[in-house]
């Protein structure tokens, strides 16, 4: 129930005062139900069935006692009138009270999911490698919608629990005896149903761990589909996907299965108190008509709020395991947070002048293991100059370069931006600074214009052809029946592979960056273009600095410096010429591999 209250808190840190006007309005509306049933009891003295006007029941009898001053058609209008202008108010209140809830739950979900998307976004790439991308998902599309669904029952709880006092209140007053006796067993039957929630609990585990598996394995399968469809993988997913979907399906049966078991019990339950009460009530206590009548309102207007409260409690054990998994991801968000929102706005990019520098820099993905990714690195990256980094797969080039990006942090030694130790402090500045293309470069499903935007809102169309010239995409765009306004598909797969590479390269040249980072950017380029983009990084030379992770050495021939490593170590360092020059160096193997290579 903790997570529950964590809940609650928010839920009142965000609402206030309107949900102590929610708490009034509720309380109104059960109070005008309670005078219902006090109306009820002149009705029946008037209509002449039951003589409510015995001694037996004096809680009661002055209201009959009351109306027996007026003449009796005058008090039935009196008492219809009542009643007609009672439910009018009811409603009345019901219906903003409907509204305000509405109001509160939306407000909530939607302050739940910008807050938890916020935390998401400051948090540190460190976290993101840690998490499932899938499970991120899951919890930002259906366990939150299920924890405001949570939050939204647990008030509705609140209101039975509000409705259900007021009118033992009420009942109180009229039989003190009676009341007590169906509390009594109202409070035993919610404590035995204890059991029920713990199960609510395990099968609501179940249910959380059998949704995130169904998004991951969706999301995998779909970005996977071109594999799954070449090589004929149908098969085995439909498989999988046949296994999952019968697991869901039994374990929601279960729940309902569950729900309606307890359901059951609790009414054949009531079903045997009411007929012994009832029993008992006439042949041994031998109750007066007008108690009796009370005894069927109390019972019925009293049961199914127990009823209902004991339904929330199970229903809410079932989604406690949403509620504890969102506070979780909460929790390691703010732990791995990096930035602020204030400091998104208000960052400005650094110029770099001397270059960034690495001192002997070391740095392990996981403490436990021995070995490092990268180990001992010294190296200067100088201003406005081009480096390439080389090696073999597996070798550290990008582990390093998120080290430079400030992306990871080392374990050892530091990263220096002109000759400043890079920390929290000047980190949001260097990112700024940095273009970055990825290996497999990100593009939305929208148009080209839209996809360049994203890095500069204000750029211009002179702005964006001069990117798009630059990185050698200008004549594919021109020659789109839309131009800049074709839409390129989900990751822009109505392009080809140099396309969408030469797309996002324009993108990262248009934020004019002081730091551009390319990670094999060239590696889907065909001859021509991949020389036109080598043109154009020369050109580009003097007024940025350059960094290059290149499997394809071509591109690379001239750079100022070439880094190359092997098992996170820096094994050779200077021009790309000297270091063909080495034979025996692994730079020269790689090169003798690479057919078509002339050295
Ligand atoms: N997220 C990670 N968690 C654990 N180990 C990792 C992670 N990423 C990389 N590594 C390990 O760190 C080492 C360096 O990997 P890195 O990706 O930096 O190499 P690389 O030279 O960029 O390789 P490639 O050219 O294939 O991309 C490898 O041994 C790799 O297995």
């Amino acid at each position: 129930m903790k997570y529950v209250f964590y809940f609650m808190k928010r839920l009142y840190s965000l609402s206030g005062r309107i949900l102590y006007f929610n708490l009034i309005g509720m309380v109104l509306i059960s109070l005008f139900e309670g005078v219902g049933i006090l109306l009820l009891i002149p009705l029946i003295n008037l209509s002449g069935i039951i003589d409510v006007n015995s001694k037996s029941t004096p809680t009661i009898s002055w209201l009959s006692a009351f109306f027996n001053d007026f003449p009796k058609t005058l008090s039935l209008f009196f008492i219809l009138g009542a009643y007609i202008l009672l439910i009018i108010t009811q409603s009345f209140f019901q219906r903003k009270q409907t509204i305000l809830n509405m109001k509160i739950q939306q407000g909530f979900i939607r302050y739940l999911r910008e807050d938890l998307y916020k935390s998401l976004l400051q948090a540190n790439w460190a976290f993101f490698l840690k998490k499932r991308k899938s499970d991120i998902i899951n919890l930002m599309t259906n366990e939150i919608m299920l924890v405001s669904a949570g939050t939204s029952m647990f008030l509705q709880f609140l209101t039975s629990i509000v409705f259900t006092l007021i009118q033992l209140g009420i009942a109180f007053w009229l039989s003190p005896q009676l009341t007590l006796f169906v509390l009594l067993f109202g409070i035993a039957i919610i404590f035995f149903s204890r059991k029920f929630i713990n199960k609510n609990n395990k099968l609501g585990k179940e249910t959380f761990e059998l949704s995130q598996s169904y998004i991951a394995g969706i999301t995998d399968q779909f970005n996977g589909i071109k594999d799954i469809k070449s090589n004929m993988l149908e098969k085995s997913h439909l498989k999988w996907f046949r296994e999952l979907s019968i697991n869901m399906e039994e374990n929601r049966i279960s729940l309902v299965k569950l729900n309606t078991i307890s359901q059951f019990v609790y009414k054949i339950v009531s079903a045997f108190l009411i007929a012994i009460f009832m029993f008992l009530s006439i042949k041994m206590l031998q109750a007066q008509p007008a108690q009796l009548m009370l005894i069927i309102v109390i019972f019925s207007r009293l049961w199914p709020r127990f009823s209902g409260i004991q339904s929330n409690l199970e229903q809410l054990g079932s989604i406690i395991p949403s509620f504890k998994a969102l506070i979780e991801l909460q929790n390691q968000c703010y732990e791995s947070k990096e930035l602020n929102e204030k400091e998104l706005y208000l960052v400005k990019p650094i110029v770099l002048k001397d270059g960034l520098e690495c001192r002997n820099v070391s740095f392990r993905y996981n403490l436990d293991e021995p070995t490092y990714a990268v180990q001992d690195i010294n190296l200067q990256i100088p201003a406005n100059r081009m480096t390439a980094f080389v090696g073999r797969s597996g070798a550290g080039k990008s582990t390093l370069i998120d080290l430079i990006m400030g992306l990871n942090h080392p374990e050892k030694g530091q990263v220096l931006i002109d000759g400043n130790i890079l920390t929290s402090e000047n980190l949001l500045s260097l990112r700024r600074s940095i273009s970055y293309v990825p290996q497999d470069p990100f593009l939305f499903n929208a148009t080209i214009r839209e996809n360049l935007l994203i890095i500069d809102q204000n750029a211009n169309e002179e702005q964006i052809w001069e990117a798009l010239e630059f990185a050698a995409a200008a004549d594919f765009v021109r020659k789109l029946p839309d131009g800049l306004d074709t839409l390129i598909g989900d990751r822009g797969i109505r392009l080809s592979g140099g396309e969408r590479q030469r797309l996002v390269l324009a993108r990262a040249i248009l934020r004019k960056p002081s730091i551009l980072v390319l990670d094999e950017a060239t590696s889907a380029l065909d001859t021509e273009n991949e020389s036109k983009i080598q043109e154009a990084i020369e050109r580009l030379k003097g007024t940025m600095t350059i960094i290059v992770i290149a499997h394809r050495l071509s591109t690379i021939r001239n750079a100022d410096q070439v880094i190359v490593l092997d098992q996170g170590e820096i094994i050779q360092q200077g021009q790309f010429n000297q270091l063909a020059s080495e034979k025996r160096g692994v730079f020269s193997s790689l090169l003798r591999k690479q057919i078509g290579i002339s050295v």
